[in-house]
């Protein structure tokens, strides 16, 4: 079913509650307005459904939402300065497992090309207005600016729109100027077979080590515009495939008041909700500087799940138990954590083959990657993975809307061993 978003729950059960049916279900939320008339994605696009969707930690898909014409001129723009030579492996390629690459897996076949190189600091060729078609990616930079104010706007979260830059008008916009380290924008290009291991785009500052706050900003919001002509998974693989929980969140995700979520717990028969749990790392006390906790989206009350402790990559890559066993007290409450999503490694991926309750109360949605599709979602709270491309590329550009880091701040006392202390 070409450009059809299907919505599969899991046969999964979420603790307590009724096994839920395999079953797929048109998720009639998804199809959205119209195309955008006038230039950049108007206020009106966003509709409070889509709000809704980000906030509960799930993707907002808007099909339709960049002009065919725009679609075509960014794909063949793309392929221009792809076959120039122009895109890079990236990052992410390094999800690729190891088996996979024995088995001659390319872990370059997802290439990038980005508009900000954050190692250099610098713009990056997506932002070169010579290169290719500099008049269509300006078009699209203002499209993403635009959507950028209405999530700032629709999302409660005025963060998005603080880069501390004077706004600039109209004609003195620039592609540096609409893309940068707050809005990162990248063409990507799978190739035949390409594949993306299920991730999230953002981890909790304190469980990257003492690099994590080294950068102003954290990735806030995920998006994605597909440029591919007509696109059916069914034949041509390259699904996104989104894992969102399927009992609602009874508290904001992602964030909470500038503490980054770093796990969930389950729903339960006594607490039929998912609760998000966040990570303060600026409390003071000898025992540790990071606590867990959870908040009430109605009061905004506080749940403190945890003795104060000093967090670690380390922590990060353990097991749940560890976390069940060392940090948090109530027996209750032990037992219904686990990470959004626990980082990938060796040992993880031998616990995630073994772990009877992975992937319990939560969703399986995959999105269509057809062009002129808009897909939106939290960065930090919503797992993904790009199913493998059957015998075609798949384009798209898409990136992340960053905020500042809020006040919270590590109370971590410098590393001796740290490799950025050694610096
Ligand atoms: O291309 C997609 O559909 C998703 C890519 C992705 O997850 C990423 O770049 O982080
Ligand atoms: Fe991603």
């Amino acid at each position: 079913m070409a450009g059809t978003t299907a919505f599969v729950l899991t046969s999964t059960c979420v603790l307590g509650v009724p096994t839920l049916p395999r079953r797929q279900l048109l998720a009639s939320s998804l199809a959205l307005g119209a195309a955008p008339t006038a230039q950049g994605a108007s206020r009106s696009q966003l509709k409070p459904a889509d709000v809704e969707q980000i906030n509960a930690g799930r993707p907002a898909v808007l099909r339709g939402w960049l002009p065919p014409a725009e679609v075509a001129a960014l794909c063949a723009d793309a392929r221009t300065l792809y076959a120039e030579g122009r895109f890079t492996a990236d990052g992410l390629a390094a999800y690729t497992p190891q088996r996979a690459v024995r088995r001659g897996a390319d872990p370059a076949s997802r290439e990038v090309l980005p508009a900000f190189i954050p190692s250099k600091r610098c713009a990056g060729p997506w932002a070169d207005a010579a290169a290719g078609d500099g008049a269509a990616r300006l078009r699209f930079a203002a499209r993403i600016d635009a959507l950028r104010s209405a999530l700032s706007d629709g999302l409660g979260r005025p963060a998005l729109c603080e880069d501390g830059r004077p706004p600039l008008a109209g004609s003195r916009r620039t592609l540096a100027h609409l893309s940068s380290s707050l809005t990162e924008i990248s063409y990507t290009r799978f190739g035949p077979g390409a594949r993306l291991r299920r991730h999230v785009d953002e981890h909790h500052e304190e469980l990257k080590g003492q690099g994590g706050w080294r950068r102003p900003t954290r990735r806030s919001v995920s998006w994605l515009v597909y440029l591919n002509a007509p696109w059916d998974p069914a034949v041509d693989g390259g699904a996104l495939r989104t894992f969102p929980r399927i009992a609602p969140p009874a508290s904001p995700v992602g964030a909470h008041a500038g503490n980054v979520q770093v796990g969930w717990l389950r729903a339960s028969v006594a607490d039929p909700v998912e609760r998000a749990v966040f990570l303060d790392s600026s409390r003071a006390g000898e025992r540790g500087n990071c606590a867990l906790y959870t908040v009430e989206r109605a009061n905004g009350l506080r749940t403190v799940l945890s003795r104060n402790f000093w967090a670690r990559p380390l922590l990060y890559q353990s097991t749940e138990l560890l976390v069940d066993q060392l940090l948090i007290d109530s027996p209750a409450a032990a037992h219904r954590f686990h990470f959004v999503e626990a980082p990938h490694s060796a040992a993880t991926e031998w616990f995630a083959r073994n772990d009877a309750r992975a992937g319990e109360g939560e969703a399986v949605l995959d999105v269509a990657p057809a062009g002129g599709t808009l897909v939106i979602f939290d960065s930090v709270a919503l797992p993904h993975e790009v199913l493998p491309t059957i015998g075609r590329e798949r384009w798209a550009c898409s990136g992340w809307l960053h905020e500042p880091h809020t006040a919270a701040r590590s109370r971590h006392p410098p590393d001796p061993d740290a490799e950025d202390a050694k610096a």
